[in-house]
C-alpha cells in the first residue's frame, strides 16, 4: 500500500501576507510541489485569513483540476461565515475539492491541536458530513490518537479519519516515540475495522515520517506543510545565496 503526499501550502501564504503583494506565489509553489512528485495539495484557510485566502483556494483548485490531482481543503465546519471567509461548506461548494478534512479548531488557535469529540459533536457532524458528500467531496475528520470513540466517525458518515500526529512528533523529538506509535497504530486499526481509511498529519517531517509509516498500518495520505516548507528553505538557501553572489560578483566585473 502506498501513501499519498499532500503538500500543505499555508506557510507560503504566511510569507506572502507578511509583505502584501503576491510573492511568494502559492500557485507557483503548488506547481513546484506537483512537478516534484507531490500527489496533491492541501490548504487550511482560517476564518481570520491569516494565510490562505479565498482567492488562493480558487486558484489552487483550478491548478489541481488541471493537473488531475487531489485538492484537500481543511477547516472547521462549524465556523460561521464572515467577511473574507464564506464558511467551509460554501468554500467547498465553489471550489469542489476532492477531499475536505474537518478540523474542530477554535478561531484563536495558533494551529490545530486536537481532534473531534464524537460523543459531543457526532449528532451535529452527521448532516454536515452529508452536505460535503453531496458536493462530491470525500470527507475526512481530524481525530486524536487514542480516542476510544474513533469508530463513531463512521457513524457520522465520514470516509476517512486524519490522525493528529502533533503528540507523536513531540515524542519523537524527545527521543521516546514508542507509546505514541503504539497508540497511533491501535487507533488506525480501530478506525479501519469500522470501515474508515486513515490519513495522518501535523508536524510530520523528514526525520519522523518513515518511523510513523512503518508502525501505523495502511496510511492513505499524509499532509505536510510547516516542516516541509522550513526544510525547503534550508535545502534551497545555499543555492540561492550562490545565485545572488554570482549577480553581485558579475556586477563588480562590469
Ligand atoms: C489540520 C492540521 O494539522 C494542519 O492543517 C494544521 O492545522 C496547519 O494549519 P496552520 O498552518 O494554520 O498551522
Ligand atoms: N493536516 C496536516 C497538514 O495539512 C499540515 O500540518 P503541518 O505539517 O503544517 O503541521
Amino acid at each position: 500500500m502506498s501513501t499519498a503526499l499532500s503538500v500543505n501550502l499555508n506557510k507560503i501564504a504566511v510569507l506572502r501576507n507578511s509583505r502584501g503583494g503576491g510573492e511568494p506565489d502559492v500557485v507557483r509553489a503548488g506547481i513546484a510541489c506537483l512537478d516534484a512528485g507531490a500527489h496533491g495539495l492541501t490548504v487550511h484557510p482560517r476564518p481570520d485569513a491569516r494565510h490562505i485566502r479565498e482567492d488562493d483556494v480558487h486558484a489552487l483548485a483550478a491548478l489541481c483540476r488541471a493537473r488531475a490531482v487531489e485538492f484537500n481543503i481543511e477547516g472547521n465546519p462549524f465556523a460561521p461565515p464572515r467577511p473574507g471567509y464564506p464558511g467551509l461548506l460554501a468554500l467547498c461548494d465553489a471550489a469542489r475539492p476532492a477531499q475536505v478534512t474537518l478540523v474542530p479548531d477554535g478561531d484563536g488557535q495558533l494551529t490545530s491541536d486536537h481532534g473531534f469529540d464524537f460523543v459531543r459533536d457526532g449528532a451535529a457532524l452527521l448532516p454536515l458530513v452529508a452536505a460535503f458528500k453531496a458536493l462530491g467531496c470525500r470527507v475526512s475528520v481530524f481525530v486524536d490518537v487514542g480516542d476510544p470513540e474513533v469508530a463513531r466517525a463512521a457513524a457520522c458518515g465520514a470516509d476517512r479519519v486524519e490522525l493528529y500526529t502533533g503528540p507523536y512528533a513531540e515524542a519523537f523529538a524527545a527521543g521516546d516515540p514508542e507509546s505514541a506509535l503504539a497508540a497511533a497504530g491501535e487507533t488506525a486499526r480501530r478506525a479501519q475495522a469500522a470501515g474508515l481509511a486513515v490519513n495522518a498529519g501535523h508536524d510530520l517531517n523528514q526525520a519522523n515520517l518513515a518511523g510513523f509509516l512503518r508502525r501505523v498500518p495502511d496510511v492513505r495520505e499524509v499532509s505536510i506543510g510547516h516542516a516541509l516548507i522550513g526544510e525547503a528553505l534550508y535545502a534551497g538557501l545555499e543555492a540561492t545565496v550562490r545565485g545572488y553572489r554570482r549577480i553581485v560578483d558579475a556586477a563588480a566585473r562590469d
